[in-house]
């Protein structure tokens, strides 16, 4: 399988001399078309860093990232920009949508910041919403929706067009269990149906039982890897 997200010894330093934070240390991480990667450590081990790195957000100080074999290093600010909003698609914890703009006007402004016309753009906007259910609820504003529709629309922003990268940084946060394993689920369902690769960071090992493969990282360093975690009923058992 190839990798849509191959990261290679990727550093990030913040600051130097005295001052200097090392968030990551040559980590390697690849994943592939369809597959769901969690991402677990303790505060502060770079997990959010990891996140914006491979998003193109933030620029490592070593190391390579490739995203569908585009080095980033390679390219320029706008086309780091360019490739971001065509194929990468973020779910934060808080939403992050715009107030102003209803449920469909937030899904289709990435595609339309990337040019496409408004009225293909609510095409796909209608879609996006269609997959992750709230169809009926296009018109309203974030303001008008429950915490789980709001997750739902990020999703939707972010799956939206073609998009073949998924990085969720605590995606079930601000949400009850039971909406949080929906919010789950719509990502598993992403990455298994249409060969999207996920990258989820979580502090909940129920969460991490989605993915395929759950890394560690403690002190900017991946210290371990491990398949599947059990399902949550299995690990509640356990205790
Ligand atoms: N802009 C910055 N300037 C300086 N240090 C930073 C900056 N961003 C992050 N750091 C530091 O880098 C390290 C990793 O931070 P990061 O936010 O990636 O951790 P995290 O695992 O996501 O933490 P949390 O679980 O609390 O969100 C921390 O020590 C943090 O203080």
């Amino acid at each position: 399988m190839s990798s849509i997200l191959d990261i290679r010894t990727l550093s990030r330093v913040h600051g130097s001399g005295e001052q200097a934070v090392h968030a990551l240390r040559d980590v390697d991480l690849a994943v592939a078309a369809g597959e769901l990667v969690a991402v677990m450590g303790p505060s502060g081990s770079g997990k959010s860093t990891l996140l914006t790195c491979a998003g193109g957000l933030d620029r490592p100080t070593s190391g390579q990232i490739l995203i569908d074999g585009n080095d980033l290093a390679t390219l320029g600010n706008n086309a780091v920009a360019a490739l971001r909003r065509r194929r990468i698609g973020y779910v934060f914890q808080d939403f992050n949508l715009i107030p102003a703009l209803t449920a469909a006007e937030n899904v289709m402004l990435p595609l339309e910041l990337d040019g496409t016309r408004a009225r293909t753009a609510r095409k796909f906007a209608e879609a996006a919403l269609t997959e992750v259910a709230i169809a009926e609820l296009a018109d309203r504003f974030p303001d008008e929706m429950s915490g789980g529709q709001r997750q739902r629309v990020a999703i939707a922003r972010a799956i939206v067009g073609e998009r073949r990268l998924l990085l969720a940084d605590e995606p079930t946060g601000a949400l009850d269990s039971e909406t949080g394993e929906a919010v789950l689920q719509l990502l598993r369902d992403r990455c298994d149906q249409h060969g999207i690769a996920g990258v989820l960071v979580t502090h909940d090992a129920r969460h991490a039982s989605w993915a395929d493969r759950v890394v560690y990282l403690r002190d900017g360093r991946l210290v371990g890897q491990s398949g599947p975690l059990p399902e949550a009923d299995v690990l509640l058992e356990a205790h």
